[in-house]
């Protein structure tokens, strides 16, 4: 990883590299009589690009959408792993990717259950997600959208910030601060100041992203981030989700149909059929287990 040599660290976390971020066990949820997720169980690592994948209905959406909130799981626990004092900590200002990993080295570590929280509370203990579909508010500019990704770490309260005064101000600054730092990384100076409705949508995508890692995220979410893309607009994405990961320090769970891309990128892959795990691995083991092959690379000939 090249974080160290580089200002950004718009990682949210400071546990070590490699060790549990997020622990996902024997998780399940059903809508009536359809079971979308059966005992599932997985863990992602604190440094890592971890890919889920599976045939279409396998239960993706419905995982990610239990990890950030939206859905109650019916059994089952998440829970995400904390260097011990840095829980839900407000972040306005870079952090230093190295110093914290050295005193994390120091530090006990902290588990946090995020079942039963609801998505507000999930965000704010540093969990950043994108949607399959783009949602973004059309008329604002590229900055204005950006800038809504800081919101749940702006806690001025109205007359200071309202008079533009001391505390409100100078949060204001580091927000920018760090808004500027995601523009930077992702390549948006040419399009800050354009409304969102009028830009392509594979900018439109890097937006959401955008706004993702401007919360400062321990861990981000994303769901099908080139669903619609041609093979250009998917190359340039996969490259800005690398750049987040290896620039940025931010460890990943990556929702892709793309084989390649995953293959590519990922290094690690948990594998989903009828709400199951068939399989987990690295991307070779998963590539050459036969049970994907038949579920899920079979079904892609
Ligand atoms: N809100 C819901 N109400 C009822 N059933 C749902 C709901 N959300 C998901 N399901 C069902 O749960 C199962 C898993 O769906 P999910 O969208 O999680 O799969 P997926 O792997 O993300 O699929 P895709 O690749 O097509 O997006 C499917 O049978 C789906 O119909």
């Amino acid at each position: 990883m090249r974080t160290r040599a580089y200002q950004h660290s718009l990682s949210g976390s400071s546990m070590p590299a490699g060790q549990p971020l997020l622990e996902v066990e024997a998780l399940s949820l059903a809508f009536g009589g359809v079971k979308a997720l059966s005992e599932v169980s997985f863990t992602v690592t604190s440094g890592s690009i971890h890919a889920v994948i599976g045939p279409n209905g396998a239960g993706k959406s419905s995982l990610l959408n239990c990890v950030s909130g939206l859905y109650r799981p019916t059994a089952g626990s998440i829970v995400l792993n904390f260097v011990a004092g840095e829980e839900g900590r407000k972040r306005t200002q870079r952090m230093s990717a190295s110093s914290d990993e050295d005193d994390a080295a120091e530090k006990s570590i902290e588990r946090r259950a995020l079942t039963r929280l609801k998505p507000n509370r999930v965000a704010r203990l540093g969990v950043a997600r994108s949607f399959q579909n783009i949602e973004l508010f059309d008329q604002l500019s590229v900055l204005e959208n950006i800038m809504l990704g800081r919101h749940i770490h702006m806690k001025q309260n109205l007359a200071s910030a309202f008079l533009w005064t001391g505390p409100a101000r100078k949060q204001e600054i580091a927000h920018r601060v760090i808004v500027e730092e995601v523009i930077d990384l992702l390549k948006l100076q040419a399009e800050r100041s354009k409304p969102v409705g009028t830009l392509a949508y594979g900018i439109q995508k890097r937006v959401e992203l955008a706004r993702a890692l401007a919360m400062q995220p321990a861990l981000l979410l994303l769901d099908e981030p080139m669903a619609g893309m041609n093979a250009e607009e998917k190359e340039d994405m996969a490259r800005y989700i690398l750049d987040v990961h290896e620039l940025a320090g931010v460890t990943i769970v990556l929702i892709e149909h793309d084989m390649n891309v995953v293959m590519d990128i990922s290094q690690q892959v948990t594998v989903l059929d009828f709400g199951r795990v068939i399989a987990d691995g690295t991307p070779d083991e998963v590539m050459n287990n036969p049970a994907v092959v038949e579920a899920y690379l079979g079904a892609q000939k």
